[in-house]
């Protein structure tokens, strides 16, 4: 029976396709004894067996997809499967004690976890336990009957269906069969949602129940326009969505005609429309989107792709690659925002109760230097290439951008010593997300060259919600007057000193959020790139001159989120 699911719209358009349902299994098993040694360890055989072919299978189609190296994960766990210190043992084991296969895998399995887990000089040996998890994990799935999912694996369209997708699910799903995603967590600013603006794949977060509504194979529409999962529609319900995804693509189709156009309002003054990218790769879309400059280059996307810190020369290439791509636009360049839900194994971090407020950003780069310095000689190096800008996340005290600076400098002067060819213009700035720095933005600003308002961040802290959490996303509030009063100080505080303001946050591409900051006079928004021409034909019909006095009204007169997304509708129908 069709059933619609409400969520969070995180990724514009609609999709429909089959499920698929990307949910771990339920591998629990009870210990048994057995009286039919034999009978069971043939049972292990062909549970062995199967997991082969089908590691066989996956080990083909990734390196189709992603590569050579990519796919050598799976030649180590289909070596663990052909080891006979491994797969003997387990059957050595069913002799010995007379217990079902589930058992003795799991307890040699564990026993070969611990050992090679307390190899702390051999961190080679030490990476081997992950692969003996896996290869567990899918022995049992055979044993236990119950499907294990293959994402590598999948060859036609689907919407994928999951709990939670974490930025490197994201990355690795193929485009050309994921037509789109439903989670049950998450929220519009969640790091998979961003991920999914810039694959331009329809997506709904925040669902809560997903998982449980929908069946492998179900028929699903996505909408990611209204935030809606349509499980097993109806054929009225199809001829529905179809209209309205023929809608969105003439819509599209519209706002392609703005691409090699400036940005600029009705009565001709012109914004900048930036791009945000996670990886070199993203450039093309900022080409053909028309973007004018990348406003934020989220850099650690680079160290989460990687399987060890990335050197100064792999970095130097990534930069200098976006910096030639971009032909002398400017490119702003975060340095690494790792911690709160971006996570590098190679580094671990301690367990925190909140991560998002704990140790992050530039608090780890200003105590792990050799990191940061690394990072910054990438990007001088690189600065010759192109129109370089540099900026800090989640900055919260003037110190610490002073701090960030010093190293900075003192980089730039070895780098100089050693003659080495660096850009003597390069801009430094800063996010603005931490609400004790915006308060502050009129003494920041007599600092920094730039800023550049980060409302994902700045929303959540202001609000004191989880920008993950849909439990709380109703207090994800752009419009809150609280929220708008910091935009406006930042923006006020920049012009005071000369200095410009950038918008980099999600609420830059935002259709009721664009009224209002042009009304501030803001001067640059950075967001995905499949919003730069939506928001470019926005601007196009707005004049500054007739919004001059919206940003007062809802910074005072307002008093709710819904006050101001009424403000700006009754202003956009007049
Ligand atoms: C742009 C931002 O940074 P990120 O989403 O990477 O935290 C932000 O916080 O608004
Ligand atoms: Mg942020």
């Amino acid at each position: 029976m069709v059933k619609t699911i409400k969520g969070i719209a995180a990724s514009d358009g609609i999709a429909t396709a089959e499920a698929y349902l990307l949910v771990q299994p339920d591998l629990s098993f009870t210990k048994k004894s057995i009286s039919d040694a034999d009978a069971e360890i043939s049972r292990l055989k062909d549970a062995i067996s199967t997991s082969d072919d089908e590691l066989t299978k996956i080990r083909d189609t990734a390196k189709e997809s992603l590569g050579e190296e990519e796919a050598q994960v799976f030649d180590a766990h289909k070596m663990i499967l052909a080891d006979p210190e491994f797969t003997g043992a387990v059957e050595q084991e069913v002799k010995d004690k007379n217990v079902n296969a589930e058992q003795a895998l799991h307890d040699v399995s564990e026993n070969f976890i611990a050992i090679f887990e307390g190899m702390t000089d051999n961190p080679y040996m030490q990476e081997r336990a992950a692969d003996v998890r896996d290869v567990t994990k899918r022995v049992m799935a055979h044993l236990l009957g119950v499907a294990l999912p293959n994402p590598a694996l999948i060859d036609h369209e689907v919407v994928i269906v999951a709990h939670d997708l974490t930025p490197s699910d994201t990355a690795q799903l193929n485009k050309k069969y994921v037509k789109g995603f439903v989670t049950d967590i998450g929220g519009r600013t969640a790091h998979s949602a961003i991920m999914a603006r810039s694959l331009e794949l329809p997506a709904v977060v925040g669902t809560d129940t997903i998982t449980k509504d929908v069946k492998e194979g179900d028929t699903v529409i996505v909408d990611g326009l209204d935030g809606a999962a349509i499980v097993e529609p109806t054929d009225d319900d199809i001829k529905h969505y179809t209209e309205l995804a023929k809608k969105f693509a003439e819509e599209k189709a519209e706002w392609e005609k703005l691409k090699d156009e400036p940005s600029v309002t009705a009565d001709g003054n012109h914004f900048d429309i930036a791009a945000n990218i996670g990886t070199p790769d993203d450039l093309q879309g900022v080409i053909e989107n028309g973007a004018e400059g990348v406003g934020l280059y989220r850099t650690e996307f680079l160290y989460m792709q990687s399987d060890k810190l990335p050197t100064e020369d792999d970095q130097f290439e990534a930069y200098k690659k976006v910096l030639e791509g971009m032909k002398g636009k400017p490119v702003v360049v975060r340095t690494m925002d790792i911690g709160g839900d971006k996570h590098l194994p190679y580094l671990p971090l301690p367990e925190e109760m909140n991560p998002f407020l704990g140790y992050r950003a530039i608090r780890i780069s200003l105590d792990r230097q050799e990191i940061f310095r690394t990072q910054l000689r990438a990007l001088l190096r690189a600065s010759a290439f192109g129109n370089l800008r540099i900026m800090f996340p989640m900055i919260g005290t003037l110190q610490e951008f002073r701090d960030a600076k010093k190293v900075f400098e003192e980089e730039k002067a070895n780098l100089v010593n050693d003659g080495v060819k660096v850009s003597d213009d390069i801009q430094l700035g800063m996010m603005m997300e931490v609400p004790a720095a915006a308060v502050l933005a009129d003494q920041f600003a007599k600092e920094v060259d730039f800023f550049s308002i980060g409302t994902n961040d700045l929303i959540q802290y202001t609000m004191a919600a989880d920008r993950g959490n849909e439990h709380v996303s109703y207090l994800y509030q752009p419009y809150n007057p609280s929220i708008l009063r910091l935009i406006k100080h930042v923006i006020e505080s920049a012009h005071k000193e000369g200095k410009w303001a950038g918008m980099c946050g999600e609420a830059a591409g935002d259709n009721t959020m664009l009224p209002l900051l042009l009304s501030m006079g803001l001067d640059e928004y950075s967001m995905s790139a499949t919003s730069v021409l939506r928001v470019r034909s926005l601007m196009k019909k707005l004049s500054t001159k007739d919004l001059a006095t919206l940003a007062d009204r809802a910074v005072n007169e307002s008093i709710t989120n819904e006050d101001n997304k009424k403000l700006v509708e009754e202003y956009l129908n007049k």
